[in-house]
Parts: C-alpha cells; structure tokens; sequence
C-alpha cells in the first residue's frame, strides 16, 4: 500500500497589511535612493518612506549615535528589523539605506518587490557625500574607502534588483528611467 506523504507545515509568515511596495530603491551611498525616492513618490502619487528616516524616528537616534553605541553590527540588526517591517506594510516607494542589502534577511524579504537599482559611479556618487556624517566614510581616506566598498557590494545590488538605472543622471531623468521600467514590468 502506498503512502500518502503528510501534507508539509505551513511556512511561517509574518503578519502584513498586504500591501506591497509601489518600487524599492537600492544602491550605494550617494547614488540618491532618498533624493529620487521622494520624485519617484510624487510622480507615482503614492507616500515615500526612507529607511533610514523611519530607523531615525522609531529609535530616537542619529545613524552615526547608533553606530557609536552600538556598532556596524548593531545598526544591522536595527536596519533589518526596519526594512522588513516596512516592506511587509508600505504600499508606496521604499528608500533603502545603501548598506541594507548586505543583510541576508533583508535580502530574503526583497526577493518578490519591484528593486531599482540605482548604479552611480565612484566618482560622481563620492562628490555627493563627500563631507556628510555618513560613519562609514569616516576614515583616513574618505575617498578610498567609497570606491572599495562599492566594488564591494556592487554584485549585491545587481543580485537583488529587478531593473537597473543608470544614477550619475540627474534626479529627475533617474525618476524619468524608473517610471518607464516599472511601466515596462506591467506590460
Ligand atoms: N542624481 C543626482 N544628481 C546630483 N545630485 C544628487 C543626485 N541624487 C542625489 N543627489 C545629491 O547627493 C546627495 C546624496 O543624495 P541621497 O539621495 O541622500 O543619496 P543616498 O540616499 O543614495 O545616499 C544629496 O545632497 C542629494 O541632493
Ligand atoms: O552604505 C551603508 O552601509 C550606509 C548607508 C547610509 O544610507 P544611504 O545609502 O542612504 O547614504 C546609512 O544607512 C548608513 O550610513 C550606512
Ligand atoms: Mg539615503
């Protein structure tokens, strides 16, 4: 007599709204994922949430305070938790902070959303954030440490997206690219 297999348990979920996001932006420091993310937004006219504003708001402290206290590591942890949460219950635009990706759970939890990839080069992406109080760049040689740590993650971003733009453009003609690639997904 053959046997019927049980049935395999249900896969754990967490609890959502249902609600998908509109399009997650990811990419490294400086390529303008909180800049384009917030056009992107209006354009569409849906709401724009940052990550890294949310994490602000829900701890109290600054990104380079938590780094501080709490470490690279830290942060992560906080990040992670963020970043899911708001892509179980956020049906507008996503703005990720450029280090998220390096998570594995949040790379899990990006595996079914629209992800533009906004692909900047060194140079110009170093031009934008040179001087801000971004922790990771504080080092000897700011410079340096930027074009290591997107050769770095480069391989991630292009692992995790759906559709790639080209973010040494301007933040309208990058919004302008995103638009006609989430409009080319729908057809
Ligand atoms: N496409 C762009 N062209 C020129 N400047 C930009 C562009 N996108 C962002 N910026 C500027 O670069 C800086 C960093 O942008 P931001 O959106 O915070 O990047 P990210 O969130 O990817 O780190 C800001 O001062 C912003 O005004
Ligand atoms: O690349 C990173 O690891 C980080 C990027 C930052 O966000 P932006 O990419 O928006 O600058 C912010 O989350 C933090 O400073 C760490
Ligand atoms: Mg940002």
């Amino acid at each position: 007599m053959t046997q019927t297999p049980d049935p395999a348990p249900p896969t754990p979920t967490r609890p959502t709204s249902g609600r998908r996001p509109a399009a997650v932006l990811v990419g490294f420091m400086g390529a303008g994922k909180s800049t384009v993310g917030r056009i992107l937004a209006d354009r569409l006219g849906v709401d724009f949430v940052d990550t890294d504003v949310e994490l602000v708001r829900r701890t109290g402290r600054s990104i380079p305070e938590i780094f501080e206290s709490d470490g690279v590591e830290g942060f992560r942890v906080i990040e992670e938790n963020v970043v899911t949460d708001v892509l179980d219950n956020h049906g507008g635009v996503v703005s990720l902070g450029g280090g998220a990706v390096t998570t594995a759970g949040v790379r899990e939890a990006l595996t079914d959303q629209r992800v533009a990839y906004l692909n900047v080069s060194p140079e110009r992406g170093y031009a934008r954030v040179s001087g801000t109080d971004r922790p990771l760049l504080a080092t000897e040689d700011p410079a340096a440490r930027y074009a290591e740590l997107l050769a770095e993650r480069t391989g991630t971003y292009a692992s995790v997206c759906s559709f790639e733009v080209d973010a040494d453009a301007d933040p309208e003609t990058v919004a302008d690219a995103i638009v006609a690639q989430l409009a080319r997904e729908l057809m």
